[in-house]
């Protein structure tokens, strides 16, 4: 029997008001999530991705169709969900400590003092930066910033994590240091990720699954099963030859989504 999922998007639509007319941004997307997988979205620059993200946390309404997590209906952001955005300098408080950035939604959420402290610390461990409790966000470089935000996401225990482009202001390097992060705190809480990107190597290197968008209106192009080892490594695991097939399936379809005229998937 197959597993109940955590996300069920069903039909989902949306369009947004225009100055001369309607953008149909999403045409109709529906795919599922069970709990504690790692899926990747991917697609064309203006496909819809940030727009189907905040469908999905609750951001936004949709114009038809439904989100369900765990259960409930979204409708508005939910408890179970914590979101990291590309823009880390604008999602951290310059005038707070890390610790009390990291702090903050436990703080609203009532979470006790104790027990907030002993949260935090734990977060900003699991990331790398136990030494940076009290320091200012202005003090970090762009990737550890990135690093506080993941831990402040962390720390908030969701059930989903959700993640819109979240390494796309950062050099490579330090790209390649937070994937391997965003791995492994994926399997060290074994949260549901659910990671969007525009960068074809990074969303088969991470995810499970990758869902490859078409251009808007959008829909779910290909939901390809990445069979790649689970234990992956920045080195032998992009220089395995399913590793390229893959990429250059992902590619080659993403290229086609342009076009209009989508692959078959590959075995
Ligand atoms: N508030 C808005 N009002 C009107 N149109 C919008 C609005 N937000 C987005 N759009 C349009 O909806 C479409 C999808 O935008 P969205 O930002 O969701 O795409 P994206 O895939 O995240 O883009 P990118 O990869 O470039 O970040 C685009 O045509 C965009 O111009």
């Amino acid at each position: 029997m197959a597993e109940t999922p955590l996300l069920s998007v069903r039909e989902l639509k949306k369009t947004y008001p225009g100055a001369s007319g309607p953008v149909e941004a999403v045409g109709s997307i529906t795919f599922d999530v069970r709990p504690g997988e790692l899926v990747c979205i991917v697609g064309p620059s203006g496909c819809g991705k940030t727009t189907l993200l905040k469908c999905l946390s609750g951001l936004l309404p949709p114009t038809a169709g439904s989100v369900v997590l765990d259960g409930s209906e979204v409708t508005a952001p939910p408890a179970k969900m914590a979101v990291v955005f590309q823009e880390y300098g604008r999602s951290l408080y310059p005038w707070l400590t890390v610790r009390d950035n990291v702090g903050l939604p436990l703080k609203a959420r009532g979470v006790p003092r104790g027990e907030r402290a002993r949260v935090v610390e734990e977060a900003l461990q699991e990331v790398g930066l136990g030494h940076a409790l009290d320091t200012y966000p202005w003090q970090l470089s762009g990737g550890m910033q990135q690093r506080v935000a993941i831990a402040r996401a962390v720390a908030y225990q969701p059930e989903v994590l959700v993640m819109d482009e979240p390494f796309a202001a950062v050099d490579a390097q330090t790209r390649a240091d937070l994937e391997d992060l965003v791995r492994r705190v994926w399997k060290d809480l074994g949260v549901t990720v659910l990671f969007v990107t525009h960068d074809i190597d990074e969303s088969v290197y991470l995810g499970e699954r990758v869902l490859m968008l078409s251009s808007s209106p959008t829909v779910v192009q290909e939901d390809l099963r990445i069979d790649l080892p689970d234990e992956r490594d920045q080195l032998t695991t992009r220089a395995l030859p399913r590793f390229t097939e893959l990429r250059t399936h992902v590619y080659e379809q993403i290229q086609r989504a342009k076009r209009g005229t989508p692959l078959p998937t590959p075995h």
